[in-house]
């Protein structure tokens, strides 16, 4: 048995180039604010975590998170890499609950819930390597050929250039596509119709046979939703992502009970926190991302227990730790898949990172049977794009 010597983590700030924010690109939380200011603040990443844990034999263990890197880096140096060196990676289920429950005061959500998510994926991929399994395999195996994927991008510009972009992407057959909506509560009647154009002119390029998903990003509230779902039945939306902040279950839970299913569960955090979305009936289909909610170890669980309720899981993002997930969950249909494109929101960066992450080929992804752990590597390809702090 070799035991945990080290904990690594590195932030990596992109300093290359970026596509610059357009106005009423994605409606988001902020936008409920008098002062709209930078638009995408709240949702760009263009700083990345990575978390390596090295065992006695040498073997290392990649974890990642992207939210607020350099606090969770500070998280895990201080309190979380203490309390796995010296351990044995495959007590896993036992380091989750020291990490959790000796830090229950501060970090059971949010930063120290993502710090605990970087660290236990990296314990995951940790034991994959050391048993020579790929990580899908530890948690139950292949429960699907392939793995469909949908198209995650088309942010709100003008219909014509999001109508190209949709036709873009048809010619990979995606399973589906996620567009944005840029506008909210304070541009009134006229950013409704601005919003409904867009969703028209999307259908009108993928047609009825594909599932076309729409994202709020938190930027709308209870009222303007309400008076929006009505409207966008005529489209048969596969779901409406997100409409009000995450901490509003009330919200959800009146706006699920219609005929469009409402997704969330993006920035909710652990077990206890999918409990209550659940038992309140909140989401339709539960999309947590495994490098927030805390980790492989925490998401097997939600798993088990929203197809329980026979709710689906479409974790967020299109990253190996969600895929790991996704191929050995019945209960998960589809995945998320983030298109390689010039660094712009910032859900493109781990792309510049690692290098492993496998491509959508005809609206499918694979993983591979014979890759240990998650089969992914950081790579030093982009390394001069970077500033990388230690
Ligand atoms: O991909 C999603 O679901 C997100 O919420 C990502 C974010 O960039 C907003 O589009
Ligand atoms: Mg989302």
């Amino acid at each position: 048995m070799s035991k945990i010597k080290s904990v690594r983590t590195r932030v990596w700030n992109w300093k290359g180039k970026t596509v610059p924010p357009t106005g009423n690109f994605c409606a988001n939380a902020s936008d409920a604010l008098y002062d709209r200011g930078d638009a995408m603040h709240s949702f760009r990443f263009h700083q990345w975590l990575t978390c390596e844990i090295e065992t006695e034999d040498g073997t290392i263990g990649i974890g990642n998170a992207a939210l607020a890197p350099n606090l969770v880096k500070a998280a895990i140096d201080e309190y979380y890499a203490p309390m796995v060196i010296g351990e044995d990676p495959f007590d896993y289920a036992y380091l989750w609950e020291k990490m959790y429950r000796r830090t229950h005061a501060w970090g059971r959500k949010g930063i120290g819930m993502t710090a605990i998510s970087a660290v236990d994926i990296a314990i995951w991929d940790l034991m994959g390597k050391l048993t020579g399994k790929p990580v899908f395999k530890l948690l139950g195996g292949r429960t699907k050929e392939k793995i469909p994927v949908y198209y995650s991008k088309l942010y709100a510009a003008s219909v014509e250039e999001m109508q190209a972009e949709a036709e873009e992407a048809m010619k990979n057959g995606y399973q589906g596509y996620k567009t944005r909506f840029g506008y909210g509560p304070k541009d009134g009647m006229k950013g409704m119709r601005e919003n409904l154009k867009r969703v028209e002119a999307v259908r009108e390029v993928v047609g009825y046979d594909v599932d076309l998903m729409l994202e709020c990003y938190m930027g709308w509230n209870l009222d303007y939703t309400k008076r929006m779902l009505p409207k966008l039945e005529k489209y048969e939306p596969r779901w409406l992502e997100e409409p009000v902040i995450a901490d509003d279950i009330h919200g959800y839970a009146e706006l699920n009970k219609g005929p469009i299913p409402i997704s969330g569960g993006e920035h909710e955090f652990s077990l206890m926190g999918f409990r209550q979305l659940l038992d309140a009936k909140a989401v339709s289909v539960i999309q947590y991302d495994t490098n927030r909610v805390g980790g492989i170890t925490a998401a097997q669980k939600i798993n088990a227990l929203a197809e329980a309720h026979q709710v689906p899981v479409i974790p967020h993002a299109g990253q190996m730790h969600n895929y790991h997930l996704t191929m050995a969950n019945v209960n998960c249909p589809i995945s998320e898949y983030f298109p390689v494109f010039d660094v712009e929101v910032g859900n493109e960066l781990f792309y510049y990172i690692f290098e492993g992450d496998p491509d959508a080929v005809d609206g499918f992804l694979d993983l591979d049977d014979n890759k240990p752990g998650l089969g992914i590597e950081i790579s030093d390809k982009y390394i001069s794009e970077f500033e990388v702090t230690e």
